[in-house]
């Protein structure tokens, strides 16, 4: 279980993660528009950032744990070693308790068999995507923390890593800032975060039928604030569709 306490993170004097209670027990994703935090929560939770307030991973404090591998990620600080992709899966099996075998055969399946001899920094972006998250899952990880693991992949192949998200890793969290992600984990719970605050959880499909309107609405599944705005989201088409909504930066052009 991710447990956040009164979560601060600040970079310099500016202050990114405002204040976020959470507790998260299951596999989430994490909507949120360009610059709102996402990628700054998973790094204060891989324990790679510093943070005010606390961080518990199933009881522990993040910042005080060592050689912790029951966690995984595909975050790109773990990858800057300038290593190829075979080297690091065989580093990750002593530290990580990454399979080899199971990478190799997941990197078969999805028909990148050819980039385990490559260097990191010579991979394309989509490759590079993958194989962080192909890494981050052969490990078949407690918690999962996968940041963008969608971005630059081919639809059919999105399909392909939704899949193994589903089946390796039974807690974490899966940041993406596209709404059309959801579709592939309508079972999953959803958490949206503005400007460092974090609002949730919601049903994906709660989220995914339901229409943004400006204001409090008694009936919503779930109001979020943004920019000293309140935003309901409320089941039926009273307002903006989620469908049409794409990301969630679409949510500043919704007037009341
Ligand atoms: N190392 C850093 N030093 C200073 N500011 C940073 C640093 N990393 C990120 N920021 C700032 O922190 C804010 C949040 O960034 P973050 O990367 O967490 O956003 P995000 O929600 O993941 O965005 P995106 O969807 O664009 O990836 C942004 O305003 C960004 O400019």
């Amino acid at each position: 279980m991710i447990e956040l306490v009164d979560l601060c993170v600040f970079y310099g004097k500016q202050e990114i993660i405002r204040g976020v209670n959470a507790k998260i027990e299951e596999k989430v994703l994490l909507l949120g528009p360009n610059g709102s935090g996402k990628s700054t929560l998973l790094r204060a939770i891989a324990g790679v950032i510093g943070y005010k307030g606390h961080i518990f991973i199933d009881g522990q404090e993040v910042s005080k744990l060592r050689n912790y591998n029951i966690l995984s990620t595909n975050l790109a600080e773990a990858y800057y070693l300038g290593l190829s992709v075979k080297d690091t899966v065989y580093l990750y099996e002593e530290i990580k308790g990454v399979d080899p075998e199971l990478f190799t055969e997941m990197l078969n399946r999805i028909g990148l068999s050819n980039i385990v001899n490559k260097r990191w920094y010579h991979l394309s972006v989509g490759q590079k995507v993958i194989a962080s998250d192909v890494l981050a899952l052969a490990s078949k990880p407690k918690i999962l923390l996968l940041d963008e693991p969608f971005e630059n992949v081919d639809l059919g192949k999105r399909r392909v890593v939704a899949g193994w998200i589903r089946e390796y890793g039974r807690e974490g969290i899966i940041v993406t800032h596209e709404v059309d992600i959801v579709r592939l984990f309508k079972d999953y719970k959803v958490y949206m975060i503005f400007e460092g605050r974090l609002f949730g959880p919601v049903s994906a499909d709660d989220f995914l039928n339901a229409s943004v309107i400006e204001g409090e609405d008694p009936s919503a599944v779930l109001t979020v604030e943004v920019g000293g705005r309140k935003f309901s989201f409320v089941k039926g088409d009273k307002g903006y569709r989620v469908e049409n909504l794409i990301s969630l930066d679409r949510i500043y052009n919704i007037g009341g």
